[in-house]
């Protein structure tokens, strides 16, 4: 990460709050983001990096972990990355479930920022978007151009600023399977998908799916309304 504007953009999005910092790479970030925060756990799948970070970044409240953060999770109430490319909706999955996590600052690619915010009935909507957006509120606070980084990227990358309204229980558990379920043919009709692959009575989908809607044009409360269907029988 090479562009000040972002950088700064980041900070000003960033509480003061415990904070783990995914992927730190040679500690661009961390080298500012630990002043503006209680404590800062970076998690780095690098073991290189992990060694750079460790030395540039000298302080009581910094504390570096060579870890695979899909494994190790987030664990504090605040979460800041540049997520590495090659696994960002892993990485978005992890942090919806993680319920510690109020709060997250996220930079990745422009494309999976469309996605998140897109609206029903939009050809970016999907399973990504419907989760996120039941569990946050989630704005795009910019967009940045490849120049932003070396080694440049090809595509344009977008900030995100993700803010708990709900916790991941047994109900959003049940979304991730109906969203599996349903959006593998996202362009028929609903209810007819939903009766195909999901366990519920007849009279229950006609209550909840409107019935002239595609799958992609359903809102995330219809989801979630199927959702606790299920969890309920
Ligand atoms: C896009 S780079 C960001 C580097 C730095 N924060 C910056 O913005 O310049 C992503 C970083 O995540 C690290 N990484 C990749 N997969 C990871 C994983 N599963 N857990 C933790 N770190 C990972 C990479 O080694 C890399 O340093």
């Amino acid at each position: 990460m090479v562009n000040p504007r972002l950088i700064s953009d980041i900070l000003s999005l960033t509480s003061s709050e415990d904070t783990v910092e995914i992927g730190c790479g040679i500690g661009t970030l961390t080298i500012f983001l630990i002043n503006r925060v209680r404590s800062l756990a970076c998690v780095e799948y690098d073991e290189r990096m992990i060694r750079v970070v460790a030395s540039i970044v000298r302080n009581p409240r910094f504390i570096p972990v060579r870890g695979d953060a899909l494994a190790t999770g987030v664990g504090r109430p605040q979460v800041v990355s540049n997520l590495p490319y090659h696994v960002t909706s892993d990485m978005l999955i992890m942090i919806a479930r993680d319920n510690s996590v109020s709060k997250a600052v996220l930079t990745l690619q422009k494309e999976v920022g469309d996605r998140l915010v897109a609206k029903p009935g939009s050809e970016s909507y999907g399973r990504l978007s419907v989760i996120v957006q039941l569990l946050f509120n989630l704005r795009v606070a910019g967009v940045y151009h490849p120049g932003s980084f070396i080694p440049r990227p090809k595509v344009a990358s977008s900030l995100l600023l993700l803010e708990r309204r709900r916790t991941y229980d047994r109900v959003v558990e049940k979304v991730e399977h109906v969203t599996r379920a349903l959006f593998s043919q996202r362009r028929r009709n609903a209810r007819r998908v939903a009766e195909s692959r999901l366990s519920l009575s007849a009279e229950v989908l006609n209550r909840i799916i409107p019935s002239d809607k595609r799958v992609f044009e359903l809102e995330p409360e219809v989801f979630l309304a199927l959702a606790e269907e299920l969890a309920s029988t």
